[in-house]
C-alpha cells in the first residue's frame, strides 16, 4: 500500500523534517544532496530508508543527529535528548573493556556507579553478551561488537535511533541474527510501553521489507522522496519469507526505475 497521508511537521511526530534541502559547497561546485524533503516519523515507528548511493541518505541522517546542519528547511525531534546513532563501523574504545564501553556514556551522564553497572549488565543481557563484559573488542567477532555498540547506543535510552547501515559489513547469517535481535528489542520497548523510533538507512532492500513499518525511497541527486509503502506483515518476521519477497521485489522495480533514469 502506498502511503500518501504523511502530514510533514506534524507536532506528534517522533521526527519531523518539513523541506529539508542540504546544499554542500557553493557556486559552480555546489552539490544539492537533498532537496525539500518532508517526512514524519510516528513515535515508535520503524522506517527504513532506501535509494541509490548517494541519493542523500547519510545526509539526512546526519542532519536529523545534529551533527550537520541544513542549508533550508526543519528538522525535529522529539525529546530533550540527541538521538542515539550507531554506523556501520561499532567505533569501539578499543582499550575499554565491553563493560566499559556501555557504561561510557552512564559515566558521562553522571550515572552513579552502583546504578551504571546495574544497567550495562542489563543491556549486555539484552543483547546476548552477558559473558562477555571482561572481553576487549578485538577479542570479540564483527557482529558482537555490533551488538556491544548497540547496547552503548541503547545506554543512553533516548527515544530516537538513528542507523546507518548498521549492519552493512555483516556476514548474512549474522545479519539475520541481529535483525531478530533489533526486532526483538524494538517489539519489547513497545510492548513496555517506551517505544523506541528507528530511522534506519540502508542500499539491501530486503534488510529494509525485513525490518520496516514503512520504506521511504529517495531519488538520486537531488534526494527527493519518490516513493513509500507500509510494510504490514506481522511480526517476527523473517528475512526469507514470501511476503518480505514481495515487498522488496516491489521496491527494487521503484529503485532499478529510478537508477535507469540517472544513468549510475
Ligand atoms: N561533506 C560533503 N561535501 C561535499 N559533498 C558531499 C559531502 N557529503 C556528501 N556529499 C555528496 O552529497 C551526496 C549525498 O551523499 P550521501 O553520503 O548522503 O549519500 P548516501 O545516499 O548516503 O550514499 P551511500 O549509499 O553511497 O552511502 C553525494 O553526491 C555526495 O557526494
Amino acid at each position: 500500500m502506498t502511503s500518501t497521508t504523511t502530514t510533514p511537521g506534524s507536532a506528534t511526530a517522533a521526527v519531523a523534517l518539513s523541506g529539508v534541502t542540504k546544499v554542500y559547497g557553493a557556486g559552480a561546485d555546489a552539490v544539492v544532496a537533498l532537496d525539500r524533503v518532508s517526512l514524519d516519523v510516528a513515535p515508535g515507528e520503524f522506517v527504513c530508508l532506501v535509494g541509490a548511493s548517494g541519493c542523500g541518505k547519510s545526509t539526512l541522517l546526519n542532519l536529523v543527529a545534529g551533527l550537520d546542519t541544513v542549508s533550508g528547511g526543519g528538522i525535529r525531534v522529539a525529546g530533550d535528548a540527541s538521538p542515539g546513532l550507531m554506523f556501520q563501523e561499532p567505533a569501539l574504545f578499543p582499550w575499554l573493556t565491553v563493560n566499559a564501553n556501555v557504561e561510557l556514556p552512564l559515566k558521562l551522564r553522571g550515572v552513579p556507579s552502583a546504578q551504571r553497572k546495574a544497567r550495562v549488565a542489563e543491556l549486555l543481557d539484552t543483547v546476548h553478551l552477558g559473558e562477555f563484559g571482561k572481553r576487549r573488542p578485538h577479542q570479540l567477532s564483527g557482529g558482537m561488537r555490533q551488538r556491544v555498540a548497540l547496547a552503548r547506543t541503547l545506554a543512553l535510552d533516548t527515544p530516537v535511533l538513528l542507523m546507518d547501515e548498521p549492519f552493512g559489513a555483516l556476514d548474512a547469517m549474522t545479519r539475520d541474527i541481529l535483525h531478530d535481535e533489533l526486532e526483538r528489542l524494538w517489539t519489547s520497548r513497545k510492548a513496555a510501553g517506551r517505544p523506541l523510533t528507528v530511522l534506519f538507512v540502508t542500499h539491501n532492500v530486503r534488510e529494509a521489507a525485513r525490518l520496516a513499518d514503512r520504506i521511504v525511497l529517495l531519488s538520486s541527486r537531488p534526494g527527493r522522496v519518490i516513493y513509500e509503502t507500509d510494510v504490514e506483515i506481522a511480526r517476527p518476521r523473517r528475512i526469507d519469507s514470501a511476503e518480505v519477497a514481495t515487498i522488496a521485489a516491489e521496491v527494487t522495480d521503484r529503485l532499478r526505475a529510478e537508477v535507469g533514469r540517472h544513468g549510475h
